[in-house]
């Protein structure tokens, strides 16, 4: 199998002086996405599962330049909302490259991805709840169709992203087959689709494959479907001494569980294709020593990358400015007034020290996608990197940017004594 360049990307393999310059240039925070490794990602996906059809999550990063990286690869774009569709399209995706997962989506999602797909009558869609199919019924959707199961098994790194057991999700897998023939005659019913959750992990693949067993099972039940997507969740070594995701063992667990169908097999990774491919780059502006650590104030916060505070994810940090120091136990904390900005707490740092510049690792997937404008403080730039060209890819959020959708009352007086305004 040609695995399309090494399979673990650790902050250490990253160029410490390009970094270094690149901040000096664009500021800080700053994201850095490296479009060669996304190239990479793609290409190991490929070659592990070669029979099957793969689209890439657009949530773990929606920028236009990975985008439009990933298009150039085989891999299509599932998509989680109008907004990501309208993204998709944007970045070149033709419309039987996307297709939209659909989660309790507001009337705008609805009324907008049925307009693009009377344009695009090859986009499909993926509904999750019977309410959605009447109301695409009502907007006049008779396409390409897939029905979400909600397959009774989760998995993931945290409970909150572990999607397959959760109520939200899917239409209880045992009422699917019976759905399905009863909309057969309205739309092109093409596939059916279920996902465990977000960072399963190589040790234990057993509810991957309990899943994909049940798919597999659903998809002969039901018969005559194009494809079953059995998710994404692909995860990534976030610690240092984590090994990779063997995805060759994994394809071949998948393709076991799932047993002889005629559907394709289809997955949709998000994190995998992009979490590596990405560092967040942050200055030290605070470094307090209190009893047996010191505190160490970055100018990034959860803000920027939300992960930790939301999940207690662990990211690698690196200091940067002084590799060969020895380290010193730290608490990396960020601007915001939460208790839960706090990147690590008893991480050993190389002696840091005002002005140094800290690399947070696999910041690629779900780092500026989660960004907020909390505590009014403006998201970062990004800035992406091909081989030995760079460009800035989004432009730093500025004070102006976040307070841009204020209005004040003499710009727009509400007269309206409706009952809502109680
Ligand atoms: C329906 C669906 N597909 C794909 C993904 C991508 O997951 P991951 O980024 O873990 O591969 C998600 C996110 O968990 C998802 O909800
Ligand atoms: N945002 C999550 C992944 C969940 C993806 C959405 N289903 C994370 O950072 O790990």
């Amino acid at each position: 199998m040609s695995d399309g360049g090494p399979a673990v990307r650790r902050l250490a393999d990253w160029n410490r002086e390009r970094l270094l310059s690149l901040a000096d240039e664009f500021g800080s925070p700053l994201y850095v996405t490296d479009l060669q490794r996304v190239r990479e990602n793609c290409a190991r996906l490929l070659s592990a599962f070669p029979d099957a059809h793969v689209s890439y999550a657009v949530k773990a990063h929606a920028g236009r330049a990975v985008l439009e990286t990933v298009r150039e690869t085989d891999i299509d774009a599932e998509c989680a909302s109008a907004g990501e569709v309208e993204r998709a399209l944007a970045a070149g995706f033709p419309g039987d490259r996307i297709r939209y997962t659909a989660v309790n989506p507001p009337a705008a999602d609805l009324d907008h991805v049925v307009e693009r797909w009377e344009e695009n009558p090859e986009l499909t869609i993926t509904v999750g709840a019977t309410d959605t199919i009447d109301r695409l019924r009502e907007r006049g959707f008779d396409g390409r169709l897939c029905l979400r199961a909600n397959p009774g098994i989760g998995a993931g790194h945290h409970e909150k992203v572990r999607t397959g057991a959760h109520a939200k999700f899917g239409i209880p897998i045992d009422r699917v087959s019976d759905l399905a023939a009863g909309v057969r005659d309205e739309f092109d019913l093409v596939g059916v689709h279920a996902h465990a959750g977000s960072g399963i992990s190589g040790d234990d693949l057993s509810a991957h494959r309990e899943l994909v067993r049940r798919m597999g099972d659903l998809a002969r039940s039901v018969g005559d479907l194009e494809f079953v997507a059995v998710g994404g969740g692909f995860g990534v070594p976030y610690r240092e001494d984590e090994p990779a995701l063997d995805l060759a063992t994994v394809a071949d667990a998948t393709r076991e569980a799932l047993g002889g169908t005629d559907a394709q097999l289809a997955i949709e990774p998000g994190r995998y294709v992009v979490a590596d491919a990405g560092v967040l780059l942050s200055r030290v502006n605070t470094v307090k020593a209190v009893p047996e650590t010191t505190v160490v104030g970055i100018d990034a916060g959860m803000t920027s990358l939300l992960r930790p505070a939301m999940y207690d994810a662990y990211h690698a940090i690196s200091n940067l400015s002084r590799p060969d120091t020895e380290t010193v136990p730290t608490i990396v904390a960020g601007p915001v007034c939460e208790t839960s900005d706090v990147f690590a707490d008893g991480r050993p740092l190389s002696r840091p020290e005002r002005g140094d510049l800290l690399a947070l690792g696999n910041a690629g997937a779900y780092g500026y996608e989660m960004a907020s404008t909390y505590n009014s403080r403006p998201r970062p730039a990004e800035v992406v990197l091909d081989g030995d060209e760079f460009r800035l890819a989004r432009r730093r959020e500025t004070l102006d940017d976040v307070t841009s959708l204020e209005r004040t009352a003499s710009e727009h007086p509400h007269t309206d004594q409706a009952p809502h305004n109680l």
